[in-house]
């Protein structure tokens, strides 16, 4: 918790007392349902939360933001950036039924009035949304298929709507054909060398009508 408030240091105390609560939270449903493997969950704040928060150090999500979060699983990055940003209304979908149970169950015991949690697969999503988070689902080619109609057109952040993708490692082969992509490392924001090869892959999508 030490390092969230660290690099947050301006969290709320509802803020502190939510994020201090993941830990029992998660250990708790983990017991239940694994969404985080056993060798993770002791490093629950560095690898999960503060990875997922690592979006926010390259955008700061305006009151009424809409954000869909793709695979979220237990709930990364969505239900860290919902806490964050509690006046930002988050969609986390997941196409396995029993994550989504952990999503909720954590959304309703922090009281996350902007959290929608449902059991979807993404293909399937209907509306649009300002930018589109995740974190390990799929890679880029097949991950703008599935949402590429589901882009707001107005845009009200300096930085573009669109996708904001956790990635880590040589992304080149990945994001050749996408040379509108812009690569954040998150080494310059972070010190744990966990963060070493992380990014933040921001690429701006278009409307489609
Ligand atoms: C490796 S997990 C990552 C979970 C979470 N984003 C994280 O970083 O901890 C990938 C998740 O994507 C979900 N998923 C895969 N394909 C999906 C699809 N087409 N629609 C929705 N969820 C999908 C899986 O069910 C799984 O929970």
């Amino acid at each position: 918790m030490d390092e969230i408030l660290k690099y947050f240091p301006d969290l709320t105390d509802l803020q502190i007392e939510q994020f201090q609560k993941l830990d029992f939270l998660y250990h708790d449903w983990n017991e239940k349902i694994n969404v985080i493997s056993r060798k993770d969950i002791d490093s629950l704040y560095t690898k999960h939360i503060l990875h997922s928060l690592g979006i926010a150090k390259i955008m700061k999500f305006e009151p009424g933001t809409t954000v869909l979060d793709v695979g979220t699983g237990g709930g990364f990055p969505g239900i860290p950036l919902a806490i964050l940003f509690p006046e930002t209304r988050f969609y986390l979908i997941d196409v396995i039924a029993k994550k989504i149970k952990v999503v909720q169950g954590v959304a309703d015991a922090l009281e996350l009035k902007n959290v929608k949690a449902e059991q979807k697969r993404a293909e399937l999503v209907k509306g649009d949304f300002d930018f589109i988070v995740s974190r390990a689902v799929t890679n880029m080619p097949d991950f703008v298929s599935w949402i590429k109609d589901k882009i707001k057109k107005q845009h009200k952040h300096k930085l573009k709507n669109g996708i904001l993708y956790l990635k880590g490692g040589d992304l080149a082969e990945e994001l050749k054909d996408f040379p509108n992509a812009t690569l954040y490392n998150l080494a310059d924001h972070f010190e744990d060398e966990f963060f070493e090869t992380k990014k933040v892959v921001h690429l701006p999508l278009k409307f489609k009508p």
